[in-house]
């Protein structure tokens, strides 16, 4: 991978500005941002999609050496989100623990419960595969973040539901990766309960 794939965040070396500067935007518009780039990310070439994939998994293993954490709070790809399957087979079997996350209710935090890959899976009531035996565990200190969108600063733009911002709400926070091809690169305004991401990992070298 190249320096340029990690987006550091938070005033640490941003690269410079491609887009627009943040511009604050009505529910409204954020509710179409979230529609243009979730029908973006579906319509990418599928063949395109797996290259991607498999540069972002190799850019995410790059991370991980850098630091080696022993727990991680992953995904289960949804709604044409990153697959990282081949990263987190390589991390399991560096030895590293992983957590999915799993909603307990709605308006709160989100819960996490360890995975092994290859364990039973069934679907949770809002279409998200959770482990079929759920063995809760603490919230991991490191969390890779899904994007539907991210702007210049580092924060996110998720599927509205608020979960990962209740979720790195509560100090001490956790070390943030967020991921996302870079198509997902947006302008748009943090809200005051959204909290940047440490990092953005993408495909892009
Ligand atoms: N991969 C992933 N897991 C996650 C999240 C996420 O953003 N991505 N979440 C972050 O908060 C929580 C769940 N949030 C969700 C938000 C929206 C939908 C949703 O729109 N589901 C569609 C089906 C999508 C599909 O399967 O393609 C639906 O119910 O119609 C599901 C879960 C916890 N797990
Ligand atoms: N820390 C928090 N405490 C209470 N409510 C919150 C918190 N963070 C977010 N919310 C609420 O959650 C709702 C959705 O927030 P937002 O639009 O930022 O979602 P999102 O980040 O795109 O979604 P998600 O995190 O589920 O992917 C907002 O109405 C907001 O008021």
């Amino acid at each position: 991978m190249t320096g340029k794939s990690r987006i550091p965040c938070e005033g640490k070396d941003l690269p410079p500005c491609t887009t627009a500067e943040t511009t604050v935007i009505s529910p409204g518009e954020k509710a179409a941002l979230r529609k243009t780039l979730a029908a973006a990310r579906k319509a990418l070439d599928p063949v395109q999609k797996q290259q991607w994939d498999a540069r972002i998994c190799a850019n995410v293993l790059a991370w991980w050496d850098a630091g080696k954490p022993g727990h991680i709070g992953v995904y289960w790809p949804l709604a044409g989100e990153p697959d990282l399957h081949p990263a987190y087979a390589a991390l399991a079997r560096a030895g590293v623990r992983l957590a999915l996350p799993v909603v307990h209710q709605k308006d709160a935090a989100l819960g996490f419960a360890h995975w092994e890959p290859g364990e039973a899976m069934v679907r949770d009531r809002m279409g998200v595969a959770v482990p079929q035996l759920l063995r809760p565990v603490e919230r991991p200190q490191t969390l890779m973040i899904p994007c539907l969108g991210f702007n210049r600063h580092g924060y996110r733009l998720g599927y509205g539901g608020g979960y990962y911002d209740r979720t790195l709400a509560p100090h001490p926070r956790p070390l943030t990766l967020g991921i996302a091809y870079a198509l997902a690169a947006a302008s748009f305004a943090d809200d005051p309960h959204d909290v940047a991401l440490d990092l953005i990992i993408t495909e892009q070298s």
